[in-house]
């Protein structure tokens, strides 16, 4: 038993003896120590000094679930900076229904235990005793404790027989304290275990125990907010105004190694239904076995300590390179750096920190969402490619209807104006160097290669294409009108490289009359072609000034002078001048 010299370390637990504590502290620590008994789970914790540096408190029950008590221990300061979490210990729960030598069944009408013992029991209870007392005490050893105890309280004369008690405690503790067994085994599950946790004052050294090779390590995260402090920054507040739960799932789905439990309990922050979490992480040293009861070696690792890769998670040591230079830089030039904290890991998952880069004590690096896309890929052909060097012209008149689609460019770049359309067309723009738009010089001259038959550029090709029909009497050997020919007259021999100079700028001369439809020429441009009078001059080739005489305005219906010109404003008609429809259509 219990060996009680001074020199041993002391072990608290949930006493008196009997109790599955007991049970489970001696089980892991055996006779080497000196147990010391506590009322209550709560005193367990509270017991815990350099007196009495262990401690052992049920944590778990396979079948009703979470010890509360312990876990609202956990939730104090001191876990975590003088207690620690540093081993388990599971054992099979197998309860019995004592109570004192001759109480029959049937006397029974209140039956007392551990609020675990009795929830493990429900079920038996419920048949067997429907209609006794359940009443919840410390721990189940202390239930059978008080089967013993004399009645302190007189009922009084009139008082009703208040009936027998009975305890749930184990066969061991029942056999402990003198009792009868009424019922063996009446847990609802016949595998019930409980798992309990073992407490240290000392996070690296290893508790009097034998150490076994550990099949797993296990670590316990909390995951709390603090509560701010008078004159503290009210930056808590605001982490605290934001829900913990959006920290819990970003950690579910970021973190990289199993999640095998999650336990939740009211925080001690004075902030209404805010959470603390408890976050028990387990890093297998093997293949999960999938016939595994629970029952392994198991060993506590600080996730902040020790070589684990649950440390990564805490604090994670990737993209942290500090270079000699960073010291003299902030020490010796006095240059403030970015901050020296760690990266964030979260803030680099999809899903991002929920902390936020305000908030979150890691740092939040910012890369640019663009350096994630793959680049943009460029058009093979080299008309693309061109148009996509080239400012929109119908943007260039507000009129483009493709917005972001448009392959040509929307914004204002002289440099990569569209080619000017007189240019183009006639090797020409009576504009000259005004003209916003581009006028390539190749664009003058003819294609030699395309002249020759073929141009392997097509329709890329800075130089003009000009479609010509062979001259038959060229081919044929000797065409009299030599280059005044209109027809093509191929030359087999390859072009020399001055053919495919740009030509010198053109001459007043040689420029004549601006291209048809131009600017402040437009209504001289109307030529007396196919279409007749005033068809425009757009697309057509530059006809013969009209004589004015011939000119009848449109608005007034006179002749000498065009519409644009008409002195008589207000004459009513058509556009503001006269109505010509009869004209058109008759006079009926
Ligand atoms: O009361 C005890 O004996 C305890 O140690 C707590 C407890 C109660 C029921 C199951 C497991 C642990």
């Amino acid at each position: 038993m219990a060996n009680t010299s001074s020199a041993v370390p002391k072990v608290a637990f949930l006493g008196p003896l009997g109790t599955y504590s007991h049970q489970s502290a001696h089980d892991k620590f055996g006779d080497n120590v000196e147990y010391v008994e506590q009322r209550t789970i709560t005193t367990v914790f509270e017991a815990i000094s350099p007196d009495i540096p262990y401690g052992v408190v049920p944590q778990q029950n396979s079948t009703f679930g979470s010890v509360i008590e312990t876990y609202d221990n956990l939730r104090q300061p001191t876990v975590g900076s003088a207690i620690f979490v540093k081993g388990e210990v599971t054992i099979s729960i197998q309860h019995c229904l004592a109570v004192r030598p001759g109480v029959k069944s049937e006397d029974v009408s209140r039956i007392l235990s551990h609020e675990q013992a009795l929830g493990q029991c429900a079920n038996f209870l419920s048949s067997h005793y429907p209609h006794a007392v359940r009443q919840k005490v410390s721990s189940t050893a202390k239930a059978a404790e008080m089967l013993l105890e004399p009645e302190t309280e007189d009922p009084g004369p009139d008082a009703q027989p208040v009936g027998e008690s009975a305890a749930i405690c184990s066969s061991h503790c029942a056999h402990l304290f003198g009792l009868s067994v009424l019922h063996e085994s009446i847990q609802d599950r016949s595998d019930n275990f409980t798992r309990f946790f073992v407490l240290s004052t000392s996070l690296h050294e290893q508790p009097p125990y034998v150490p076994q090779e550990p099949q797993l390590f296990r670590a316990l995260i909390r995951i709390d907010i603090f509560a701010p402090a008078d004159g503290q920054s009210p930056i808590n507040l605001a982490i605290a105004s934001r829900p913990l739960q959006l920290v819990m799932s970003t950690l579910l789905t970021t973190l990289g190694v199993p999640i095998t439990r999650i336990d939740r309990r009211p925080s001690l922050a004075p902030i209404p239904f805010q959470d603390v979490y408890f976050v028990e992480l387990e890093e297998l040293s093997g293949p999960p076995d999938p016939h595994d009861t629970g029952h392994r070696e198991v060993a506590y690792t600080n996730p902040l300590a020790g070589p684990s890769t649950l440390r990564d998670i805490i604090r994670p040591q990737f993209h942290q390179n500090n270079f000699a230079e960073e010291s003299f830089v902030k020490n010796q030039l006095g240059i403030k750096l970015d901050k020296d904290d760690q990266i964030c890991r979260l803030s680099l998952t999809a899903a991002g920190c929920p902390l936020g880069p305000l908030h979150c004590p890691l740092r939040h690096t910012q890369p640019s969402a663009q350096n994630f896309q793959p680049p943009k890929q460029l058009p093979t052909h080299p008309r693309e490619r061109e148009r996509l060097a080239t400012v929109c012209k119908h943007w260039l008149r507000g009129l483009c209807k493709k917005g972001d689609a448009c392959e040509f460019l929307h914004e204002y770049n002289l440099r990569r104006m569209p080619e000017c359309w007189w240019y183009a067309k006639y090797g020409y723009c009576s504009a000259g160097d005004e003209c916003l738009y581009a006028h390539p010089k190749e664009r003058r001259i003819e294609c030699p290669d395309y002249n020759r038959g073929f141009c392997k550029l097509g329709p890329t090709c800075p130089r003009k294409h000009v479609r010509r029909v062979a001259c038959q009497l060229y081919l044929t050997g000797f065409c009299p009108l030599g280059p005044e020919c209109s027809r093509g007259h191929p030359k087999p021999g390859l072009p020399p490289p001055s053919a495919y100079d740009p030509p010198p700028p053109p001459t007043q001369k040689e420029l004549g009359p601006p291209p048809p439809g131009y600017g402040r020429y437009a209504d001289f441009d109307r030529g007396s072609g196919p279409m007749g009078p005033g068809a425009g001059g757009s697309g057509g080739p530059p006809g013969p000034r009209r004589n004015l005489e011939d000119v009848e305005c449109f608005k007034c219906g006179e002749r000498g002078h065009y519409a644009n010109h008409c002195t008589r404003k207000n004459v009513p008609g058509n556009r503001g001048g006269l109505d010509r429809s009869y004209r058109r259509y008759g006079n009926e």
